[in-house]
């Protein structure tokens, strides 16, 4: 994509976001009583930081996502804000993506677009801002489509400019590239970070890729249970709610290589920790 994208005469002064979450533990009521997801989360996210988190399924990693964009209750107890201030119901902050890109079907790609303009922005100024965006995800051409005239990629790239329109201190996705194809996943990370060169935002993405996580974040997040020590009367057994139980920051500058030396130990590491055992040639 041309440098020209790069410059963007409609952005606002918008900066990125610092993340920090305080002691924050978060449960849902449930028939058998309260469900402990998340416990003893603390972390501060610097601004324009990429943040990735990993885990096994069921784990809160979409948990911990909504919790950053204010979707939901908030936490049970703790504490999440951007920029020292609590995180709001909905946090105009925010801009999230999720798996699915879940464009309005009678809508085109553009008003899709502009749906996530901030309110109040003058229709001028949001215009120029939808279009710019648009050329920044490579979808110029299709402004006036529909969603089912466009590939599922594209719609996933409609979806991103959409969260993008906000102009977000934070950018929240939940395993945006997961429903797609090998090569178009490998596009879609290109352009991530192409998007964050031309936007200074704080990036937090779920992904269930250790290579996506590895090659794409400056910190990728574990969360997990710990096992509790065994004693004499009681077998190890796994303390409820999970927690961050890694952090790994790869010191390889962007765009890293899949085939050096460092990312073959973190990748060992991070599926180690989630439990997957690798054969001693892997
Ligand atoms: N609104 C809710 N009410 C009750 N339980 C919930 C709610 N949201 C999440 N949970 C529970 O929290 C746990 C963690 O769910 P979450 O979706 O955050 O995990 P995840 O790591 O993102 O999983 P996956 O990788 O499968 O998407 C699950 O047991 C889920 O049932």
């Amino acid at each position: 994509m041309s440098m020209k994208t790069v410059l963007d005469p409609t952005a606002s002064s918008t900066t990125a976001g610092t993340v920090e979450l305080r002691d924050v533990t978060k449960s849902f009521a449930t028939n058998d009583g309260n469900h402990l997801v998340l416990r003893d989360i603390t972390l501060s996210i610097p601004p324009r930081h990429i943040v990735a988190i990993i885990g096994a399924s069921g784990s809160g990693k979409s948990t911990l996502l909504r919790l950053v964009a204010g979707l939901g209750d908030g936490p049970t107890t703790g504490e999440a804000t951007i920029d020292g201030t609590t995180i709001a119901e909905y946090d105009s902050r925010c801009g999230v993506a999720f798996q699915e890109a879940r464009l309005l079907p009678w809508r085109s790609v553009f008003e899709n677009v502009s749906l996530g303009l901030p309110k109040g922005t003058a229709k001028d100024a949001g215009e120029a801002r939808v279009r710019h965006l648009l050329e920044l995800v490579g979808l110029d051409g299709f402004a006036d489509h529909r969603p089912r005239e466009i590939s599922g990629g594209m719609a996933q790239r409609a979806s991103l400019a959409r969260a993008l329109a906000r102009n977000p201190e934070v950018l929240l996705l939940d395993e945006p590239f997961g429903a797609l194809d090998a090569l178009t996943r490998l596009r879609m990370h290109d352009l991530l970070l192409e998007v964050h060169a031309a936007s200074p935002t704080t990036v937090l993405f779920v992904t269930h890729d250790v290579d996506e996580a590895l090659k794409l974040a400056d910190t990728v997040l574990v969360l997990g249970t710990q096992k509790r020590p065994a004693t004499a009367t009681r077998d190890a057994e796994r303390v409820p709610g999970a927690t961050v139980i890694d952090v790994v920051q790869p010191r390889e500058l962007r765009p890293r290589s899949t085939t050096s030396r460092e990312f073959a130990e973190l990748r060992h590491r991070l599926l180690d920790n989630l439990g997957v055992q690798l054969s001693s040639e892997a």
